[in-house]
C-alpha cells in the first residue's frame, strides 16, 4: 500500500509582528513518513515544536518551505501548497485530527457533534447518530449528556466527545494531539483500544502523547523533534 503521509524538508518560523517583525524559527528539515497501520509519536521536550508540526500537517499553520504529501483518493497532494478548498476536501475524506480541546458549537448536541463528520460524508443522520452512540457508550460518556451541547461538560467529558468525533470516520490518516490528556485510567485504556483498532484497519496515525504508559502502548516508533530544532544546532 502506498505511504499515506510523507513530510519532506519542511521548515516553519513564526514572525512576531507586534515585536518589530522578530522571526522565531521553530523547526527545519522536517522529513519523515507515516505508514498505514502504524502510530508514530512525536517526542521531545516542551516547546520544541511537536504541536506546530501537527498543526502544519492539518493545514492550520502555513509552512515556510517543504512538502506535505498526502495520499488523497487516488492522487498524491501537497497539502503545503494546496488551495483551501482542497485542504477542506482532505479533511473531510482523508485526514482526521483530534485536538486537545473541543471547539464547541452552541446548541449542537454532543451526539451530533460526534455524528457530523459522517453526515458531511453523505451518511444519513440516523446512521451517523447510531455510530456516534456506539462510540460515546464505549467512551463511557453518560447517556444523559448525549443530547446536551458539550460547552458545559467537564474537561474529560469534552475530550471524549472530541475523540469520538475524530475516530468516527474511516479516514486513512489520523493526527492525535494529546487525546488522553484529561482522561482517567479507564478511558485512557479505551483510547488505546480505539487506536489499536485503527491500526488493524490500516490507518496511519501521528500523535503527541505525554502519558508514558499510553505512549508505550501505542507507539510503533518515536520521532524525536529535537533533531528538527534550529536550537539544537545552536546549543
Ligand atoms: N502561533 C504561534 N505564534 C508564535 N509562536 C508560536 C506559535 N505556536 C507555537 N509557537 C512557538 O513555537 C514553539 C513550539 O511550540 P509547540 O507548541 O509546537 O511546542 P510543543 O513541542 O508542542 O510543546 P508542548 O510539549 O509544551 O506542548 C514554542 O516556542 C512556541 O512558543
Amino acid at each position: 500500500m502506498p505511504t499515506p503521509l510523507i513530510v519532506s524538508d519542511v521548515a516553519k518560523s513564526f514572525t512576531m509582528h507586534l515585536r518589530g517583525g522578530l522571526v522565531l524559527p521553530v523547526v527545519r528539515n522536517v522529513s519523515f513518513s507515516v505508514e498505514s497501520g502504524t502510530c508514530s509519536v512525536l517526542g521531545g521536550p516542551s516547546g520544541i515544536g511537536k504541536s506546530s508540526i501537527l498543526k502544519m500537517l492539518y493545514g492550520n499553520y502555513a509552512v515556510d518551505s517543504g512538502q506535505i504529501l498526502v495520499r488523497h483518493h487516488d492522487a498524491v497532494v501537497d497539502l503545503a501548497s494546496a488551495a483551501p478548498r482542497m485542504v477542506l476536501d482532505i479533511r473531510r475524506d482523508t485526514m482526521g485530527y483530534v485536538s486537545q480541546f473541543l471547539r464547541t458549537v452552541p446548541r449542537v448536541s454532543a451526539l451530533d457533534v460526534v455524528a457530523q463528520p459522517l453526515t458531511a460524508r453523505g451518511a444519513s443522520v440516523e446512521e451517523a447518530r447510531a455510530v456516534a452512540s456506539d462510540l460515546l457508550a464505549k467512551l463511557n460518556l453518560p447517556q444523559a449528556l448525549w443530547q446536551l451541547p458539550p460547552a458545559t461538560f467537564s474537561g474529560g467529558e469534552q475530550q471524549r466527545v472530541n475523540i469520538a468525533r475524530g475516530f468516527i470516520t474511516d479516514h486513512k490518516i489520523l493526527l492525535l494531539d494529546e487525546p488522553t490528556a484529561s482522561l482517567d485510567a479507564k478511558n485512557r485504556a479505551v483510547v488505546i483500544e480505539l487506536i489499536a483498532a485503527k491500526k488493524a484497519a490500516g490507518v496511519a496515525m501521528l500523535g503527541i502523547f505525554h502519558d508514558e504508559e499510553v505512549r508505550e502502548a501505542v507507539a510503533d516508533n518515536i520521532l524525536d523533534v529535537s533533531q528538527f530544532s534550529p536550537r539544537s544546532i545552536a546549543a
